[in-house]
């Protein structure tokens, strides 16, 4: 494969952060007449829509890159941000601040930059900004991910976390145990036992969308042909195309706002098909209760029950299950997925995980939830996935409520505070030859990424894929049983191996703001005659 070599994760010679700093460089030499003609026309409007740049005692914002007039940095971070923002956090340092239209970003770049500001100052920084696609037009003021740090999130953000508790995870144990079942049994039927290439992603992409429809409506697809399957994935890819943190400018520049672009038909046409998709099933499990039938418990069921306590009207429960919808299917499925794309390349990490199996498992039965505390070496393969692969490179922003100076700083109030985990995970002080894809690193960190999420130090932190503070992602216990159970019994199961002649990219990507990885097919060879025999009676 072209882009890995010696296990070592190197950027080919074009790559992408050349790419987008020549770009940037060279937009900025030749962009004199834009200046001249564009400065102009925006001055007057500079001064009027951007935030002051110092707090009148003496304290500026971060230093950054100066940007464009009206469009600001944008033009640098169409296409790999990530290496742009790690670009720039080598030049300014571990807190700068960029433009977007008229909006200030701060871009957190450090562990302990990150803790002080979302953590020890979650007062502050645990808002989110009302952008206008994202928060006004496709979540119509509503959904626990875009909310403003008010009274309407904590009470979506406690039904949330009612559904995602360490006690209501146990109690889906046996539906994200049959799930990850099915996607192994699926992976082994369409590989017909080792002998046909195959593309995982689609199983990867039921499996999450399985788990996230049992616990939200109750149900389940049997296939990858069933139709919500298509409709799930393309509603989730929308949203993350049309609402990243640097997906559109219209969120940005306030004239846009006021004239059609194709991004408001993108968001109101993204807003309608999560209201009929999700609201509609809610609607049915509503008249299902309401003639009297038996329904499955469900986030759904509990949202009509405490409907009138709550003052839950149907936009407020169809976004919030659209909120778990999208948040709990791209994410999990995108680790699965960046896992399989990865690991056929490393040999011998999959042997030295099979080793550990077959010592601590044996080749009898699969393994399961409770084995996870004594198979250190397939935990940290997957912290390492996560690390490498974060699918959010730059997490959910959060909002600056108030105005707040940091180190002499200064960071207005409305600011959106990013979190660029490119950089955190890159950084050599914290993960010695970052480049390199090794366990190891993660071999005496037993913690789970919940609980380390809580680590006083923040450098000891595994990684920060699932955000900071007060708004820290509440699946993080779904999602990390899903992902063990889907990932160490892949690796139970199948020899993965790349096909002769088909490299597998890892540079490119999907998706501007939840990432995957391009298709790609791998070879599932079965490790033993009991993967068969133990799939035998898996439903799929
Ligand atoms: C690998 C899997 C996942 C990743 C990488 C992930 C990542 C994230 C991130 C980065 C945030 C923003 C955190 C912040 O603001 O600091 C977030 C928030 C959120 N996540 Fe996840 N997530 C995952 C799985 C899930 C699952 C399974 C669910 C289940 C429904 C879920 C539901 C949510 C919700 C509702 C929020 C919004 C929280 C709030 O704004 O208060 N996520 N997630």
């Amino acid at each position: 494969m072209d882009l890995i070599s010696n296990n070592t994760y190197a950027f080919p010679s074009s790559s992408p952060l050349e790419i987008a700093v020549k770009a940037g460089s060279l937009f900025e030499a030749s962009s004199t007449a834009i200046w001249t003609i564009s400065a102009l026309a925006s001055v007057s409007l500079f001064a009027w829509f951007r935030a002051p740049w110092n707090d009148g005692k003496g304290h500026s914002i971060p230093k950054g890159p100066r940007g464009l007039p009206i469009v600001g940095s944008f033009y640098a971070l169409t296409r790999f941000p990530e290496l742009t923002l790690d670009f720039w956090a080598k030049k300014f340092g571990d807190l700068y601040s960029i433009w977007l239209g008229n909006q200030l970003f701060v871009i957190v770049s450090d562990p302990n930059v990150a803790k002080d500001l979302m953590v020890t100052n979650g007062n502050v920084f645990s808002s989110r900004k009302e952008m206008y696609i994202k928060s006004q037009t496709v979540f119509a003021g509503r959904g626990i991910t875009a909310t403003p740090y008010n009274d309407r999130w904590r009470k979506h953000r406690r039904i949330a976390t009612t559904w995602l508790s360490q006690r209501a995870v146990d109690t889906y144990s046996p539906t994200l145990d049959r799930e990850s079942l099915s996607l192994v049994k699926a992976l082994f039927e369409e590989s017909k036992g080792g002998l046909v290439p195959v593309n995982p992603q689609p199983h990867a992409g039921r499996c999450s969308l399985n788990n996230m429809t049992t616990i939200t409506f109750g149900f389940r697809t049997d296939s990858i042909e069933h139709p919500l399957v298509a409709q799930a994935l393309k509603l989730s890819r929308e949203f993350m195309n049309c609402t990243g943190p640097m997906s559109n400018l219209v969120d940005f520049v306030p004239l846009l706002q006021r004239i059609p672009t194709p991004m408001h038909q993108r968001g109101k046409k993204l807003h309608k098909g999560l209201v009929d998709t999700y609201g509609g099933f809610i609607q049915d499990i509503e008249r299902r209760m309401k003639s009297g039938e038996q329904v499955t418990d469900c986030l759904a069921k509990t949202m009509v029950e405490v409907r009138k306590k709550e003052s839950l009207d149907d936009l407020d429960m169809a976004i919030l299950a659209s909120a778990f919808m999208i948040g709990g299917v791209e994410t999990t499925a995108a680790i699965m997925q960046w896992f399989s794309a990865l690991i056929p390349a490393y040999p011998e990490i999959q042997k030295k995980a099979q080793e550990e199996l077959d010592r601590v498992v044996g080749r009898g039965r699969l393994p399961d939830v409770d084995d996870e505390k004594n198979l250190p070496y397939c935990h940290a393969i997957i912290k390492e996935v996560e690390r490498v692969h974060n699918p959010f490179w730059l997490g959910t922003p959060h909002v600056a409520t108030d105005d707040f100076v940091y180190k002499g700083q200064y960071i207005p109030k409305d600011t959106v505070v990013v979190l660029n985990t490119w950089t955190m995970h890159n950084d050599s002080t914290r993960h010695s030859n970052p480049e390199k894809f090794n366990p190891d690193r993660y071999i005496n960190d037993p913690l789970t990424s919940a609980d380390s999420a809580n680590v006083a130090n923040p450098m000891e932190r595994d990684h920060w894929m699932f955000g900071a503070g007060r708004r820290i992602c509440p699946g993080m216990l779904v999602a990390e049983r899903e992902i063990w159970l889907t990932i160490s019994r892949m690796l139970w199961a199948f020899d993965m191996y790349e096909i002769p002649g088909e490299p597998i990219d890892l540079k490119e990507y999907d998706g501007l703001s939840g990432r995957s990885p391009v298709p790609f097919r791998i070879g599932l060879k079965p490790r033993h005659d009991n993967v068969a025999k133990l799939l035998e009676k898996v439903d799929i």
